[in-house]
């Protein structure tokens, strides 16, 4: 009987590999196979160490080759574990044209500062030389128009090649849209899963955004099914995760990292910023009270080894430049302002270093710093 690769591979591929949906050689697990006489030797890699499953495989080959080949082959199994390189973290949704980068600003616990922190990273950027856009995604509490002195406007619609698009209201060179334009003040959002999914996919899709080097997504505290539904429809490049150093915000925020890291959502994170850090009085800036614990949410960026950003302290002139709709970071000179961009100038640094692993596409065109001369300065 003369044996023929085709038809061991053929026998091969009767044989299916666990967990993956795909037969052996489909699977690429099948290396190699020589033939002399009537000896067969199959190469194989496996992902994993595992005696049974390596047992397992080495039984089917036999199985298959002597009932589908030839019953008396002299058949030997090598076997090699490669341990399966970790799944690069890629771009999914649809690119939207004239984006350049999408940052998804999340925090576990709600009311630690996402919103203050998105702000004052776009003012920020926006000083820095980048176009920016903030998308309020925040469902439940939308502060974005509050936060930039925007709340009694409503974005009107253009005609951008013929199509009737959103056009974002802008202040302070920042573009906004936001799910608190299309409530009235307080009015009890009760948005359900897919209809806020519906009215953030207009804001994504149908508005007139121009070109922007950055958007910033400020979503809702928590992990639900919002977060799913963006991070389905959204090329969102990077994902920053705001905490408190409480113990419990803590916890949060490492479920959001989590989100963002599980298999199917696989955003990278960029780091973490530590808002609240300490107590400063204005009128004593060097005495520093860590009201919320010390450093938790810097420890827990080392430990889930992602990039601490930076922290912002708990300054009563933040929250009051917050309620009156002019972000702190848009002063000169001021602790807050070097605070912020040093976190902006990192978040910077993380975005350009998470575009050279990424293949490229429309959503991902920063991948130097060069050209921004304030990102630069230390
Ligand atoms: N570092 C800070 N110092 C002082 N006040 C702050 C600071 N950070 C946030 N705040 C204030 O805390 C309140 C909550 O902040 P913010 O709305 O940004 O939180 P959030 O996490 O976005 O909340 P939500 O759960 O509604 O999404 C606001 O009044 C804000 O001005």
């Amino acid at each position: 009987m003369v044996l023929k690769k085709k038809d061991i591979l053929k026998a091969l591929e009767t044989i299916s590999v666990a967990g993956e949906g795909k037969n052996m050689v489909e699977a690429g697990a099948v290396q190699n196979i020589m033939i002399f006489g009537d000896e067969v030797v199959v190469d194989l890699v496996l992902a994993t160490p595992a005696l049974h499953i390596k047992k397992r495989a080495e039984v089917d080959i036999l199985k298959a080759i002597h009932e589908q080949v030839y019953e008396k082959a002299k058949v030997k199994v090598n076997i090699k574990v490669e341990a399966q390189e970790k799944k690069k973290p890629e771009i999914k949704g649809k690119p939207i044209p004239g984006i350049k980068n999408i940052i998804a600003v999340a925090s576990g616990k709600g009311g630690v500062g996402k919103s203050t922190v998105t702000a004052n990273l776009a003012v920020t950027l926006s000083k820095m030389g980048f176009n920016v856009g903030i998308l309020d995604a925040d469902i439940y509490g939308p502060s974005t128009p509050m936060m930039f002195d925007v709340e009694a406007e409503r974005p009107l619609s253009v005609n951008v090649n013929g199509k009737s698009k959103m056009k974002p209201i802008e202040n302070y060179g920042v573009k906004i849209l936001s799910i608190g334009f299309f409530t009235k003040p307080n009015q009890a959002v009760v948005w359900r899963g897919p209809m806020a999914a519906k009215a953030l996919n207009q804001m994504i899709f149908d508005a007139a955004w121009g070109e922007l080097d950055f958007l910033l997504v400020d979503l809702p505290p928590g992990t639900g099914d919002i977060h799913l539904s963006i991070m389905q429809s959204l090329p969102i490049t990077g994902a920053v995760v705001v905490s408190t150093p409480q113990n419990m915000a803590l916890a949060d925020a490492k479920r959001g990292v989590a989100m963002f890291q599980q298999e199917s959502i696989n955003v990278p994170v960029l780091g973490i910023v530590e808002n609240m850090a300490y107590f400063t009085p204005e009128e004593l800036p060097e005495n520093k009270y860590y009201i919320f614990g010390r450093e938790g949410a810097k420890n827990l960026a080392e430990d889930l080894e992602v990039r601490f950003l930076g922290e912002v302290p708990l300054v009563q002139s933040l929250r009051e430049s917050g309620d009156i709709g002019r972000p702190a970071a848009l002063q000169e000179g001021t602790p807050l302002e070097e605070a912020f961009k040093e976190i902006t100038r990192n978040m910077v640094e993380e975005t350009v270093k998470r575009n050279e692993n990424l293949p490229a596409t429309e959503a991902v065109k920063i991948t130097t710093m060069a050209g921004c001369s304030a990102v630069n300065k230390k």
